[in-house]
């Protein structure tokens, strides 16, 4: 777990601002959804912060260290698409990230294997990508970020291409295998009710480019049940982010 500052991060493309002046904190262990239109800029900032985009100006520090435009350690990541190696194994593609950094065979696959069983997919560890389902390929994609151990956890969008009901329960396992390994978690998402289960603190992004429209710290104490989203607090809080989101789009 570590501390992630953002300070003053700009970036346009072709002259189009996408993101003006940006700063976001996020304390150790904190859970951060960045929920906000399409094409806003919140991959954008989350690639930057990965090292993957460079920024206009600005300044990226994680537990104390400058790593402003520098990919690698400490960061995690999940897409949308868990994007696996079709000719990996489960367990080989969970294995990737400590290969890369040089960790010996039997460590990284006593590793994986103990991601792998934590996602629920003992089992798995022989099975190709492409006879897993789309839940499970992202089981693997989230085992996968967890197993080079990062500090910061970075997830975008990860379960909006799946159904609603493989959405809900990888939600759940998501939140405990966090509470078990717990890590700081910038998460991107378009769903208000995805943000209000998951984040401790949710900041609202306004059109392109993105700015904060408003931060809520969540008021609901965890561990979180399904029937929170039927609490009256939980759907006035989804009504205000909705008509703030709505206003904004169309102002
Ligand atoms: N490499 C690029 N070159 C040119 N424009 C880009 C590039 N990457 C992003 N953009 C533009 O920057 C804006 C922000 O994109 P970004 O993907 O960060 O938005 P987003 O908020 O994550 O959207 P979504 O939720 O749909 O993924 C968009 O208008 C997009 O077209």
């Amino acid at each position: 777990m570590a501390h992630l500052s953002v300070s003053h991060v700009s970036k346009s493309f072709g002259g189009v601002k996408v993101l003006v002046d940006q700063c976001l904190d996020v304390r150790e262990g904190e859970f951060v959804a960045l929920l906000g239109p399409s094409g806003c800029g919140k991959s954008t900032l989350l690639q930057i912060i990965n090292g993957l985009i460079p920024a206009d100006g600005g300044k990226i520090v994680l537990g104390g260290k400058d790593i402003t435009g520098k990919t690698g350690t400490g960061r995690g990541m999940v897409f949308q698409g868990a994007d696996l190696f079709p000719w990996r194994t489960a367990l080989d593609n969970i294995a990737f990230g400590l290969e890369v950094v040089g960790v010996g065979k039997a460590e990284r696959l006593e590793r994986a294997r103990h991601y792998l069983n934590l996602v629920g997919l003992r089992g798995f560890e022989d099975a190709w990508p492409h006879q897993l389902s789309g839940g499970m390929q992202q089981r693997v994609g989230i085992a996968r970020a967890f197993c080079i151990q990062p500090t910061l956890l970075m997830m975008d969008e990860p379960f909006g291409a799946l159904d609603v009901q493989t959405r809900d329960v990888l939600q759940d396992e998501l939140v405990r295998i966090w509470e078990a390994e717990p890590k700081t978690v910038l998460f991107v998402t378009h769903g208000i009710e995805e943000a209000l289960y998951l984040a401790d603190r949710i900041l609202v992004y306004s059109k392109r480019p993105a700015r904060v429209l408003r931060e809520i710290t969540v008021p609901f104490a965890r561990p979180r049940r399904e029937d929170i989203k039927l609490d009256p607090q939980f759907l006035e809080l989804r009504r205000d982010i909705s008509d703030l989101l709505r206003h904004d789009l169309y102002a």
